[in-house]
């Protein structure tokens, strides 16, 4: 605190898909009055550009090429986020199956990493109160200096079976699979792959009901905040 103005707080909250990043972000966000960037959102926003205009999102040449076309805009009000690409909302198309299967490719292309990082670190920056950021490498590598850094984890039993009731009874086995497989490739690629940074605090989210998980980040950041 300087002349009575409070320090804008930074969260970093990565971790695999269907562990909460997503629901803990937004509410924690908006019970303490931050912004809230959904970076994954981003990421299916640029390969939804690619599948939309036809670029091959088998040919990693071809995307670094395009990658800096779009023009991806993201919304940081926690309680209405909103993504667009050119002007155009889309946040329903970016959640289809086609650009679920294809964004661990896209996002892999180090080109890519490169314009939405940039993208990422000036919102970070603008946000006035502060933020919760949430993907997969933002203690890491997007805001290796965030105040708090939380990696969600749970047994992929647990993430399939909260995927497949999001996506109205879509067949676990399959919702399981198709998340292992995406989580591999998404921790193997060479450039920032999902990690737990060093500092981060981890939570299993397996045995915890969602309340929990945002009481849980809730105290972590209060307790940053008051200097513990
Ligand atoms: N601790 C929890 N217990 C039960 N369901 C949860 C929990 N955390 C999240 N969910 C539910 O699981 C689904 C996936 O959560 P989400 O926040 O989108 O995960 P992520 O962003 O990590 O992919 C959502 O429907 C959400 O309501
Ligand atoms: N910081 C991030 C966030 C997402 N991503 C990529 O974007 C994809 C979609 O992220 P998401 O958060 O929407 O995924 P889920 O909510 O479906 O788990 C991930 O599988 C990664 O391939 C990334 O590479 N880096």
């Amino acid at each position: 605190m300087e002349n009575g103005v409070a320090k804008p707080v930074i969260v970093a909250i990565d971790g695999p898909s269907g562990t909460g990043k997503s629901s803990t972000s937004k509410a924690v966000a908006a019970q303490l009055g931050l912004s809230y960037l959904d970076t994954g959102a981003q990421y299916r926003a640029i390969t939804w550009w690619m599948v939309t205009n036809g670029i091959d999102t088998a040919d990693p040449s071809a995307i670094a090429a395009a990658a800096a076309k779009p023009d991806i805009l993201s919304g940081t009000e926690p309680t209405a986020p909103t993504i667009t690409v050119d002007g155009v909302d889309v946040s329903g198309p970016i959640r289809e199956q086609d650009v679920t299967s294809k964004v661990s490719a896209v996002s892999a292309v180090p080109e890519v990493r490169a314009r939405i990082t940039d993208l990422q670190r000036a919102i970070a920056a603008s946000a006035v109160t502060g933020i919760v950021v949430e993907g997969r490498d933002i203690g890491t590598t997007v805001l290796p200096d965030a105040d708090l850094k939380i990696f969600l984890t749970a047994s992929p039993e647990a993430r399939a079976a909260r995927r497949s009731g999001e996506l109205k009874g879509a067949d676990l086995h399959t919702t399981r699979e198709a998340l292992i497989k995406r989580d591999a490739a998404d921790s193997s690629r060479k450039t920032s792959p999902l990690a737990k940074a060093d500092d981060a605090v981890e939570v299993d989210t397996t045995d915890l009901t969602l309340q929990q998980v945002i009481e849980c980040v809730v105290t972590l950041v209060e307790e940053k905040r008051a200097g513990k």
